[in-house]
């Protein structure tokens, strides 16, 4: 038995094709680095391939490449959470507020390195992702983001590593999964090799879930498993 997605209160659901009239779903990205997933989703998103409209960007590191893309492409820039390094950061309440004027659907985090606090979470139920450079639950939680990550693969002698696009929950990489893709770990990987071979990936794969969560063809399974059904096949799912 599978259950629909059912909508956070707005929009229809079903997989209706895109086209005149259906409501593009309103997207905020967070970052803290480069920001190449985010390009990927935003790029697709200005292709028709993603049935959605980046809003905002959120990020902890107001000066990284991420938020200079958004600046770039008129992208309002939100900085999140307040910090001693970033004074003109927004608290939890005003994020959520802000997020709520924007009338925002979903959530992506793309390469963002801070604890999503469990408001966030709360407010957003089964409309956060995250992607994350590792097999999860293998090399994930507190401690593993960027290099750590593929380093740890490495010295661990895994013959496989890639992304893995999963929901977000209260912890660090423990929420749902949704979508994988393998790569090789070579014998003689470095880790930025390695990063290279699994960043690659990662901005297909998570396009891929973004394009299926803006068109409504996630779907929950009886044991709590999100799936994404096929565009073409609507018996067919992964
Ligand atoms: N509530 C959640 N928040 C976040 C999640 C999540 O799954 N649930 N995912 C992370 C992204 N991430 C892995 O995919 C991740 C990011 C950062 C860390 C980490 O250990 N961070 C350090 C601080 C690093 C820094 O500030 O430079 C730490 O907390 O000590 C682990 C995993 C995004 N948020
Ligand atoms: N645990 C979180 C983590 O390590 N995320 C990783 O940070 C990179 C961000 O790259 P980008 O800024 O070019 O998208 C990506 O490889 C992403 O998987």
């Amino acid at each position: 038995m599978l259950t629909p997605m059912r909508r956070w209160g707005r929009g229809r659901r079903g997989g209706e094709a895109r086209g005149v009239g259906v409501e593009r779903k309103r997207l905020v990205v967070f970052v803290s680095g480069g920001g190449s997933n985010f390009r990927a989703i935003h790029d697709a998103a200005l292709g028709g391939d993603v049935n959605g409209v980046v809003v905002a960007l959120v990020t902890d590191k107001p000066g990284c490449g991420g938020a200079e893309h958004a600046r770039g492409n008129g992208i309002p820039v939100v900085v999140f959470p307040k910090l001693k390094s970033a004074p003109e950061g927004v608290s939890t309440d005003e994020l959520l507020n802000g997020l709520r004027e924007l009338r925002v659907d979903f959530i992506l985090l793309a390469g963002y390195l801070k604890l999503i606090p469990v408001e966030l979470v709360q407010a957003y139920p089964k409309s956060i992702l995250n992607i994350h450079p590792s097999l999860l639950p293998a090399f994930g939680g507190k401690g593993y983001y960027g290099l750590k990550v593929h380093k740890a693969v490495i010295a661990s002698g895994a013959r496989y590593s890639g992304p893995t696009v999963h929901f977000v929950d209260e912890h660090y990489d423990t929420g749902r999964t949704l979508a994988q893709r393998v790569v090789p770990v070579q014998a003689n990987d470095t880790p930025e090799q390695l990063a290279t071979r699994v960043l690659h990936e990662e901005h297909q794969v998570y396009v891929e879930a973004v394009t299926a969560l803006c068109e409504d063809r996630i779907v929950w399974r009886e044991d709590g498993i999100p799936l994404i059904r096929s565009q073409t096949n609507p018996d067919e799912y992964t």
